[in-house]
């Protein structure tokens, strides 16, 4: 039996997370495997009733569990709190950094019956693309000391610390040659060498550890360009390796790119593969309580879980055709349906992929 952490959070999150564990225990039944879940607040919910973002509480189950499903946390009703009160940085860095979660896997592929809903031309997308973004998870200028504020009027000022060990950048570089050689063996870097110190040592560090890798090809992009490239031909990428701050940034538009901020899952892992599983998206408070929010990303995440935690890849394997059957079958939630009238909610979402399943 596999004891999961669930923490559902903010906004959308506990509407998504519903629909992931309905999936989860249809496929517990077919393919005969035992979770047990366990549910903790964090995030603003965690502020709102235990006065803090990440319990200790939440922490002791998160720890005393093989693996966390973590929904998403923010939303307007705490952004007026003090910065380090927040719930993102409050809750899920120090999650993040707890654990040694350094590696964010964000595979973003386009379901060929969703072209249409993709912002891309046609003739762009075609069939599709497959890419997955690998971001740094626990360093860079989120997590860089020192971080400050001081002074008033227009002599203001407010600072960030970009850092990165070598040790850092060469964990996850290995990760992105090794993973590369298994999908198309070919890793972009990306990067703002031109600018920044923090990314020209990066760029030395990748270029160091290709000499293992030569099999694999590699490409330096910088940041800019690269969110341009992905627009113009999403095809050229197969694995992006980037900072968490790039990372962030570039997988947000990867994401839409595949025609929803809801379709993008994700798994943060550390070097023993404990693993925490989310959306990459937020808490989306612009539909949060309306029962319209695309659970597709928290499903795919738990369909990850399954994969990376637990060596379940049939399991997981069908829980991705079962997502990809039902969209085949022109159920659409609104966010990727182009006809609006016909779409359906989050939890008809939810039992379309366990009927599929
Ligand atoms: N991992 C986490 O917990 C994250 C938390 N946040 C927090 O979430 C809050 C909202 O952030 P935003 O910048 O608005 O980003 P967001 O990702 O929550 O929303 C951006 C847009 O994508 C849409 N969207 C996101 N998920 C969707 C889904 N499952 N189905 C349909 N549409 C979806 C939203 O409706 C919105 O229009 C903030 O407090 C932010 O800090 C943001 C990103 C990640
Ligand atoms: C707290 C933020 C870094 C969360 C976020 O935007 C993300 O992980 O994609
Ligand atoms: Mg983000």
């Amino acid at each position: 039996m596999k004891k999961i952490a669930v923490l559902p959070g903010d906004g959308i999150g506990p509407e998504v997370m519903a629909e992931a564990i309905k999936v989860l225990d249809a496929a517990q039944k077919k393919f005969a495997f035992e979770l047990s879940y366990e549910f903790a607040d964090v995030g603003g919910i965690a502020i709102d009733n235990h006065g803090e973002a990440l319990p200790p509480a939440t922490l002791a189950l998160c720890e005393n569990s093989d693996a966390i499903l973590f929904g998403s946390v923010g939303g307007p009703k705490w952004e007026s709190l003090p910065p380090q009160q927040q719930p993102e940085r409050a809750a899920l860095l120090p999650l993040r950094k707890h654990f040694d979660l350094f590696c964010n896997l964000r595979p973003a592929r386009v379901f060929k019956s969703l072209t249409a809903a993709c912002p891309l031309r046609p003739d762009i997308v075609g069939e599709g693309f497959d890419i997955l973004c690998m971001r740094e998870l626990t360093s860079d200028i989120y997590f860089g000391q020192p971080k400050g504020r001081e002074g008033a009027g227009p002599d203001e000022r407010a600072w960030d610390t970009m850092t990165y060990t070598r040790a850092e950048i060469e964990r996850i570089t290995r990760i992105a040659f090794e993973t590369a050689r298994i999908r198309r063996n070919k890793v972009t870097s990306v990067d703002k060498a031109n600018v920044l110190t923090t990314m020209v040592l990066w760029r030395e560090v990748v270029m160091e550890v290709h000499k293992e890798y030569q099999d694999v090809e590699l490409t330096h992009i910088y940041v800019d360009n690269a969110t341009m490239q992905l627009v113009r031909d999403p095809h050229q990428f197969d694995v992006l390796l980037c900072g968490n701050m790039f990372g962030d940034i570039i997988s947000d538009e990867a994401a839409m790119l595949t025609g929803s901020m809801g379709l993008l899952a994700s798994a943060s892992l550390n070097a023993n593969k404990f693993g925490l599983y989310e959306p990459a998206g937020g808490s989306a408070p612009d539909i949060a309580g309306q029962g319209i929010a695309n659970p597709i990303a928290q499903i795919l995440s738990a369909a990850m879980m399954l994969r990376y935690s637990f060596g379940l890849d049939e399991a997981a394997a069908a829980i991705d055709s079962a997502v990809e059957s039902v969209l085949d079958k022109g159920i659409y939630t609104k966010d990727i349906a182009i006809d609006k009238s016909k779409a359906v909610g989050t939890a008809a979402m939810g039992d379309a992929i366990v009927a599929a399943l």
